[in-house]
């Protein structure tokens, strides 16, 4: 079976994209049907032959398409015209292949109320949790003492009995758990079906604490408290790396947006969700404890417009880690960027772009350095680009850089090939190129002064030590979309 867009148009590219979709009925259906989908396949035409092939009768108008992402079964319902193999293709490249339901990456085939709203089957534990609330509220069960989902409430309040609470509920997948107003998450690096949109309508409008601690309770109050005060509303997220910050301000716009938007994936949405790999790829890195790790702080301004629908989206960058591009640890990588391009481009890309390979830059090959995962850089890349057209950049944008530093002549930059394809390539004159490399503005009080750089400010290595951290941290900053 293959799906076009209903008027039978195929594919500019021809290519054809397995989609496994699980039916979510209150009927009785196979567990799951695999349609083979040309990348212009429109929801509408997949919910067809999805009901097709599962044998259901109604129109297309009946179901929902919902796509589920890693971690913990985000749904996003799709709308009629939007393309599911658009979003399939912003997927990590494992989850293109046939994989299990457990793994995450599948759509939802969903039914439909009579005034167009999701029929949810099957209800969650956490229903039944609140029922079991109501109960022992009112007095017809024992209150539960074995753990507290607020450490405000233990009766001891000893660094032992918080690590021994938190340890007990993580034990039974209960991950988060107040202390007052502040949530606590554990990672629990493994697939949760906490973040549907189930759970963002469980939570909307309810007084933090009533529920099961959640991420989307804290998103729910800042929602709220914003739409009743009028004024900002402010979440903060810190923690160790690889603790799940990411993640979690991932959940926390998801369901800032589902709340504005009732769970329908909009233009902002699929801008800000395209915005994830552009700014990952050129702020995030392999390390010790992440295999992609965000080397820079994120400021996200989620902006709404009075009644409460989201308007736009700003993320601001700062403290990029500069140094990386430079040095780093044995075993770390430098910002993902450089491999997917070096390791991606085509033949002719390579030529245009004057591209060597990874080993041929002193800035890539420092420290162990070697490449086992080519096939999934080369995916990486492709999903970038993909990334980067969802949220606006034209082609020619995407590959201005290639540095190569000479380390035999100090700082004097060069050699001149490499200047005159860095002034190609970058479209800045040769001579301003060499002044932005070899001088440094420095303002004080009076004065602006511009003075050319000493021996120690350069360092060991070369001029380009200097240079490459501030255009990459420019690079990054001032291709950050503003949505
Ligand atoms: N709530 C969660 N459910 C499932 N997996 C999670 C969750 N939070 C984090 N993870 C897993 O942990 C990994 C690391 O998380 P994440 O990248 O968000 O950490 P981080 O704190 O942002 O790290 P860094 O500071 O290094 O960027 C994720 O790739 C994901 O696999």
């Amino acid at each position: 079976m293959s799906v076009t867009d209903g008027e039978g148009t195929a594919s500019q590219d021809g290519r054809i994209y397995d989609l496994q979709i699980y039916p979510r009925l209150s009927l009785e259906t196979a567990s799951c049907c695999t349609l083979q989908v040309s990348k212009d396949a429109t929801a509408a035409a997949v919910i067809q032959d999805a009901a097709g092939a599962l044998g259901l009768d109604g129109s297309s108008l009946r179901y929902a398409l919902a796509e589920v992402k890693e971690c913990g079964g985000e749904e996003w319902v799709l709308e009629a015209n939007d393309l599911p193999v658009q979003r399939v293709l912003l997927w990590p490249r494992r989850a293109q292949d046939s994989h299990p339901q457990s793994e995450g990456f599948y759509f939802l085939l969903q039914e439909r109320n009579h005034d167009g709203s999701i029929r949810y089957v099957h209800l969650p534990a956490l229903r039944r949790e609140r029922e079991n609330r109501r109960l022992q509220a009112r007095g017809f069960l024992p209150p539960r003492q074995e753990e507290f989902d607020d450490l405000c409430n233990l009766p001891d309040l000893t660094e032992a009995n918080i690590l021994a609470n938190l340890r007990a509920r993580f034990q039974k997948q209960k991950i988060y758990t107040y202390a007052g107003s502040i949530l606590i998450a554990i990672n629990p690096f493994k697939f949760l079906p906490i973040y549907n949109p189930k759970y963002v309508k469980m939570y909307e409008n309810h007084q933090l604490g009533k529920l099961e601690p959640h991420i989307f309770a804290i998103a729910d109050v800042a929602y709220y408290a914003m739409l009743r005060k009028r004024i900002n509303q402010c979440i903060v997220i810190s923690g160790e790396s690889g603790s799940g910050k990411t993640q979690s301000t991932n959940f926390l716009i998801h369901c800032l947006t589902a709340l504005s938007q009732k769970g329908f994936a909009s233009g902002v949405e699929r801008t800000i969700l395209g915005a994830g790999p552009v700014l990952e790829a050129f702020g995030n890195a392999k390390t010790a404890h992440n295999n992609n790790s965000s080397r820079f702080g994120k400021f996200i301004q989620v902006n709404y417009l009075e009644g409460g629908a989201v308007r736009g989206a700003v993320v601001e960058k700062y403290l990029l880690e500069k140094s990386r591009l430079v040095s780093r640890e044995k075993n770390e990588r430098n910002y993902h960027v450089f491999y997917y391009l070096l390791v991606g481009a085509s033949e002719e890309e390579r030529e245009e772009f004057k591209l060597l390979q990874p080993e041929d830059y002193l800035y890539l090959k420092q420290q162990n350095f070697k490449i086992e995962d080519e096939e999934d850089l080369r995916h990486d890349f492709e999903r970038l680009q993909q990334a980067m057209e969802m949220v606006g950049f034209l082609p020619p944008l995407r590959s201005r850089f290639s540095l190569r530093r000479d380390g035999t002549r100090g700082w004097t930059w060069g050699p001149p090939e490499v200047l005159a394809t860095l002034s190609d390539l970058l479209k800045v004159k040769e001579e301003l190129l060499v002044e932005a490399l070899t001088k440094r503005k420095t303002v004080t009080v009076n004065d602006k002064l511009i003075l050319p750089y000493s021996h120690s400010e350069v360092g060991a290595n070369s001029q380009t030590a200097t240079f490459a951290p501030q255009y990459h941290s420019g690079y990054l900053c001032s291709e950050i979309p503003q949505v």
